[in-house]
This record gives structure tokens, sequence and C-alpha cells, in this order.
């Protein structure tokens, strides 16, 4: 979809590596630095692209610039600085790093789908400051809820966002959690799209309070590996909940997704039950693409609107998708007895298909920033051996079909070389199905194994050793590089 009379400035090369841009009210500088080719390298020790906010406002999904303050844009980082009242960047590629990147300035701001956005947020903050009231003076019927009995207190809003492919769904998502976290607000944030990691290696699905700020500088913009404490202590860490999944999409194994989510709605439900704070700001779901028309993929949005009791369904750039939503769910309520309301919302321009090479370097960065962490805390991960009878490893039957087991316990065998397996918070004693359905504690990357020695060799970010805990061996990501080398 294109938004007319967005006036986009040709990227231009740039002729020194230190240049000023000026952006007016609702501009944003979009950039992208590509993934570090073994062609290129650095003339200096610059990390990546250096921006600094001379003037005015600035912020990263969401997530505001300090003024003055030098941000580090690493190689492998797609995206836009954004300002509402308009700003001065200084941008230094000392590096000479094949940055790509233009100025896009709206001539009729109150035109741009950021306006939406913002004031999908305010909607969203109202709702939640009701629910946050509430929560302090319940009325009468609800009171007797806070000492058991009563019915169960409503949460804040539950937001599910969904598009086609490479909409700005996840953006939104983050900066929906960013300006509700600014706000003071503690939103849950989950993702139940397992191309993507959320604070968590891609192949799971995962939930995490958002209370602290986004890491402005990561490449995922604060959704990645780095913002967990495996990184170390910061002001960005936050603790997720992940579960294996092990596949690249849900429809490759629809049964376990939907187990798994359910699992997942449970324990956020949970959460809501314990926690005031987290309650009152609601949920932000995010999803994977999902076109027009599409049965399956739609049924499955249906499956995660019952589970996690959504209540606003936020469809992007797809108004044909936003319709058949909005019939789908018109007559759906959710267990507080809520209308379940579809919103359809225009997709920025700047949001940019994401093509498999660059995902799949994405991919490897992440795993490699598990283990070794990025350019703020760098990780020595330890590398431990183990008989082959130490470990218990289960993989997923290859093509899932009914009846089929959820995990079949396998041996070792080389073919394990260089892949990342899960360890789960379970005991190798519990059924398949308990150790399937169990959250991740962490991963191992097998090194080496040695058959005649019946000895594997495998790279953990925590000393110790793996006790009873089963692994378990997925589909996807398949090992794309050796991370020893
Ligand atoms: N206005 C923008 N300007 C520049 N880049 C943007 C803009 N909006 C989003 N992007 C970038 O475009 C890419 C795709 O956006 P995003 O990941 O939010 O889409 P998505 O719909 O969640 O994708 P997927 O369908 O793969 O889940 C990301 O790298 C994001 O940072």
């Amino acid at each position: 979809m294109s938004i007319p009379g967005l006036g986009q400035i040709a990227p231009q090369a740039p002729t020194s590596t230190q240049r000023t841009i000026n952006l007016r009210p609702f501009g944003e500088w979009r950039f992208s630095i590509p993934h570090q080719h073994s062609t290129f390298s650095s003339n200096s020790s610059a990390a990546g692209v250096t921006v600094r906010l001379v003037a005015g406002t600035a912020e990263r999904d969401g997530t505001e610039l300090t003024p003055h303050k030098d941000y580090t844009f690493l190689p492998g980082t797609k995206s836009k600085l954004f300002t509402d009242q308009g700003c001065t960047l200084e941008i230094n590629n000392t590096g000479g790093y094949p940055l790509e990147d233009r100025v896009a300035e709206h001539p009729h701001p109150e035109q741009s789908p950021m306006v939406s956005y913002i004031n999908l947020h305010f909607a969203l903050q109202d709702h939640e400051r009701a629910t946050a009231a509430q929560l302090q003076y319940p009325p009468p019927h609800q009171q007797g809820r806070q000492g058991g009995g009563g019915p169960r207190p409503k949460p804040g809003p539950r937001v599910l966002v969904c598009g086609p492919y490479c909409v700005g769904k996840t953006s939104l998502v983050k900066y929906l959690g960013a300006l509700a976290t600014r706000m003071g607000f503690q939103p849950l944030v989950a993702n139940l799209n397992p191309t993507d990691g959320l604070l968590s290696l891609p192949g799971t699905l995962s939930a995490a309070v958002f209370g602290t700020l986004m890491d402005v500088e990561e490449p995922a913009g604060g959704f990645g590996v780095s913002s967990t404490p495996i990184s170390g202590p910061s002001q960005t860490v936050k603790n997720p909940l992940a579960f294996y999944f092990g596949r690249e999409k849900a429809g490759e194994d629809v049964d376990t997704w939907r187990q798994m989510t359910e699992r997942l709605a449970v324990l956020c439900m949970r959460k809501f039950e314990r926690n005031r704070d987290v309650r009152a700001a609601g949920l932000l779901l995010d999803t994977a693409p999902v076109e027009a028309g599409d049965k399956e993929g739609q049924e499955l949005l249906g499956w995660a609107v019952r589970q996690f009791d959504v209540n606003y369904v936020v469809v992007l750039g797809s108004e044909q998708l936003k319709t058949e939503l909005w019939q789908r769910f018109a007559s759906e309520k959710t267990t507080f007895g809520e209308p379940i309301t579809v919103l359809g919302l225009d997709k920025s321009n700047g949001a940019v298909q994401i093509d498999k090479g660059w995902r799949q370097k994405s991919t490897e960065t992440a795993i490699k920033e598990y283990f070794f962490g990025g350019i703020k805390a760098r990780l020595s991960p330890f590398t431990q051996s183990a008989s082959f009878d130490e470990l218990v490893v289960f993989k997923a039957p290859e093509e899932p079909y009914e009846g089929a087991p959820v995990l079949e316990r396998v041996e070792i065998t080389p073919e394990m070389a260089h892949w990342t397996l899960a360890v789960m918070i379970a005991s190798v004693t519990d059924s398949p199905q308990a150790i399937r359905f169990s959250s991740v504690l962490g991963f191992i990357v097998i090194a080496d194994v040695d058959v005649e020695r019946r000895r594997v060799k495998f790279l953990s970010p925590v000393s110790g050793r793996l006790g009873n805990h089963p692994l378990i061996w997925g589909r996807w990501p398949e090992p794309y590089l050796n991370l020893l080398a």
C-alpha cells in the first residue's frame, strides 16, 4: 500500500563519513546496515554506524534517544528513527559500513500511519488507566475477589497485532510496548511467531513483562537475546518465559503450536492474577504473517484470540484481512463478556521485506550473541564434555501425524554437531508430553561428537552440569555456521 504524498528523498551515496540531517515533525530516518560479509572489513575500530541526537526528540520504535549520547547501530540492523517534534541527527560512519539510508517526510503529517499508531496507544492507555483505577478501587461486586471469591478482575487491554508479511507487526508491538513502559505501565509482550525470537532464540514462543527500557542499539531493537539476564546486568534486562517449538512456522506442527500457545496463555493469565501492575497494563501479542483468504492462518489467529482472551485485534496493512477478521469475530466475546474489536491500520511504507539471506544471518547472529554476547557484554561460554550416557536427548518426529509421539528419545550422533539444543525445565524421568511442553531453561550448542570414545563436547552459557534436565533437538534453525570456527 503506498501512501499518497509521502515525500521520499532518494538514497544518497554518503560523501563523507560524518553527516548532519534535519527531520521535520513526523519525519523518519530509515536505515539499513547489511550484515557483515567476509568481503567487507571495516577500516576502523567502529563497531557500527554511530548516531547522536543533537537537537529535538527522536525515538526508535517508541524508545527515546537521550540527547548528545552516541548510539551505535550494528551491522544487521534495518530500522528507523522517528521524530514527532522534529530533530537534528549527526550520523557518523567512520567504519565505512555499507549504510543505506533515506529521509522520509510526510507533507501531511496528520495522514502518517504513525498518527494512527499514537492514537491507538492513547486509546489503550485510557483502557489501562481505567483498569488500574478499578484494580485500586474495585467495585463492590468485585471486592470479594481480592480476598478470594467474586468474579475475576478484568485485565487491561489484550491486543493481538496481525497482518501480512513484513508490514511492521513487530515494530508496532515494540512501539506500543515502549510507549506503555514510558507511561509507567508494565505490559506483557508475547510472541507467537517461531520464526522470530522475542528475548529468546528463533524457534521459540515466548513472553516477558516489559517494565524497563528497550535497548535502542541492538539490531532487534530490544527484542533480542542481548536484553536477557544471560547478557549480564543492564537497565534493559528482561526475563522471558520461553517454549521450544523447534520449527520455523506454526503450520509445520499445528497441534504442538496450539498446545504451546495454550500453555503460554495460561502462564500469562497467571501472571495477571499475581501481579496487579502487569494486569492493568494488559498484553501485546506479536503474530506470524497471515494474508487475506488464508483460512488456516486465520484459524490460528482465532485460536490465539481465544486462548489469550484478546479484546483488540489490530490488522496492519490489509483492508481485506481486516474485513475477514471482523466477520470472524463479530459474534464472539471474551470470557469477560467484552466484544472483540477489530481495527485496521495502514502499514508504514518504510516496513521492508526481509529476504531469506538477511533472516538467516539474523538467526545466526542471535545464536552467536546468546553464547558469545554482543558489543556491550562479551560472554565466554563454557566448554563442557560429557559421556553419551549423561545426556538425554529427545527429538520431535520429522513429519507430525495424528497419533505421532510428541517426542522420541534419540541417540547422540555426529549429525548433531553444531546444532543448538534446548535445555528443558523438566526431569529426564518426566513423560515426553511433560518435557515437550515445559519451558526452556537455556540452550547449549554441540561442538563435537566423538563416537569412538562416546563423548560429546558442548558449549553452554553457564558452568555446571546439566543434571537431569532433558534436551530437545529441534528441526529448525539448522546449524548454518560453526560457532567454534
Ligand atoms: N518505517 C520504517 N522505516 C524503516 N524500516 C522499518 C519501518 N517500519 C519497519 N521497518 C523495518 O522493516 C522490517 C520489517 O518490519 P517488522 O519486523 O516490524 O515487520 P513484521 O510484519 O513483524 O514482519 P514479519 O512478517 O516477518 O513478522 C524490520 O526490519 C523493521 O525494523
